[in-house]
């Protein structure tokens, strides 16, 4: 197909989403200027003048995660920050390695494999390949592909996730599992959480969803984003980046960018809106935001850590017992998701949705 034929939104969607051409597709055709559906309005655009490059996430070495002074720095990153980095997690580099190469495989399928996995086409709700967030509802689209794998058991996985990625993603989910409840563990015990039992495992862990996302080579960077400015809707996510860099979280000042540079064999971790809400606002969601890139290919591979479906999320009374006013209703988690799902990407609007006035 021509590339002047791709201004025309009809013939975009159906190359972008109906044939599951993806953005990878129409990178591929070596367009030389967006299209227009892509160009975002100016104030969604990412300029370096917001970036502010003397402030960086910290970096958390969880060698010794039992020591208090481990506990300490990610508890503070999580009050302050919301956003952090691990080294020495624990998830061997080659797990993390062949989850990126399985996300190259992945998206290196002719779209007609791709395609069967389409919301329209999947024979699995829980699998899903899109392109953008939430393209009905978007004014202009996200310039990003993405394979979503919601897991509900290792069998299920196995007879349902594409061939392509399904052990790595698989393998990567199942290392992570140890990581995830120290970091619960540390952040519980500072909310005089002492024990997670079983009710509590559900609250903070009881679904989990990986996306393999892809961003292609983007013909006119500062127009478009990768992924607007949005809070994970999670209770934390361990997020994979590649080499390439390109995620900004916002600074203190709320009007500011800070780059979060890809740092060898280490793990993003954000604290998402479900525990925000759990611990009352002492931890916080960030925004966040990806941009896209003019001469590379970039991958990330986030695993959402959430709340089970049928939980209903609000402030735990730990926290609440020193008289502490509430400032979250309780909510089912599943409402709440459906509400982050319904809307495109708007910053850190989704928690207002259950703050008490
Ligand atoms: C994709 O780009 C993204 C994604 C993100 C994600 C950030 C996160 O924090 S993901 C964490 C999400 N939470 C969960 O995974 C909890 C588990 N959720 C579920 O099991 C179900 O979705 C449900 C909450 C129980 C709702 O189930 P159900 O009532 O059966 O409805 P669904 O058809 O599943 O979904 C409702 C509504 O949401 C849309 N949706 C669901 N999943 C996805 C997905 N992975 N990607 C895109 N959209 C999804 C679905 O289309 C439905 O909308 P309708 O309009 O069809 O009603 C961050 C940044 C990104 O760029
Ligand atoms: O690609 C990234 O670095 C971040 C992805 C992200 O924010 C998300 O998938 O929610
Ligand atoms: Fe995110």
């Amino acid at each position: 197909m021509a590339p002047t034929t791709m201004n025309n939104p009809t013939n975009l969607i159906e190359f972008v989403m109906l044939e599951g051409n993806g953005v990878k597709g129409l990178s591929e055709m070596g367009l030389k200027s967006l299209p227009n559906q892509y160009i975002q309005p100016l104030e969604e655009r990412m300029s370096m003048i917001k970036v502010v490059s003397q402030e960086s996430i910290p970096i958390i070495d969880m060698s010794n995660w039992n020591d208090p002074k481990v506990g300490d720095a990610i508890c503070d990153a999580a009050e302050k920050w919301g956003f952090f980095q691990v080294i020495n997690h624990g998830i061997p580099i080659q797990v993390l390695e062949n989850v990126k190469d399985a996300t190259y495989r992945f998206y290196e399928l002719p779209s007609k494999e791709k395609v069967k996995y389409t919301k329209e086409n999947s024979s699995s709700k829980h699998v899903r390949y899109g392109s953008s967030f939430t393209p009905e509802a978007e004014k202009a689209l996200e310039w990003k592909d993405y394979l979503s794998l919601f897991y509900v058991s290792e069998d299920e996985a196995m007879a349902t996730w594409p061939y392509a990625c399904r052990d790595e993603a698989l393998e990567y989910m199942k290392m992570s599992e140890t990581l995830i409840k120290q970091l619960l563990n540390v952040l519980m015990k500072r909310l005089n959480v002492s024990q997670i039992d079983e009710k509590r495992e559900s609250l903070l862990m009881g679904s989990k969803r990986i996306n393999l996302n892809y961003y292609p080579i983007c013909p006119n960077q500062e127009l478009t984003v990768a992924i607007g400015r949005h809070s994970d809707v999670s209770t934390l996510t361990v997020l994979l980046q590649d080499e390439t860099g390109g995620l900004y979280v916002r600074a203190e000042d709320h009007h500011s960018w800070i780059h979060v540079p890809p740092v060898s064999g280490a793990l993003v971790i954000n604290i998402g809106d479900a525990l925000q809400i759990i611990s009352n606002g002492r931890y916080k969601s960030i925004e966040h935001r990806v941009t896209t890139n003019e001469s590379n290919t970039r991958v990330s591979v986030p695993i959402f850590v959430n709340p089970s479906p049928s939980d209903v999320i609000g402030p735990l009374p730990e926290v609440l017992a020193n008289g502490e006013k509430q400032i979250y209703k309780n909510v089912l988690y599943s409402d709440y998701v459906k509400h982050f799902f319904r809307k495109a990407h708007d910053g850190k609007m989704t928690i207002e949705y259950v703050k008490i006035d």
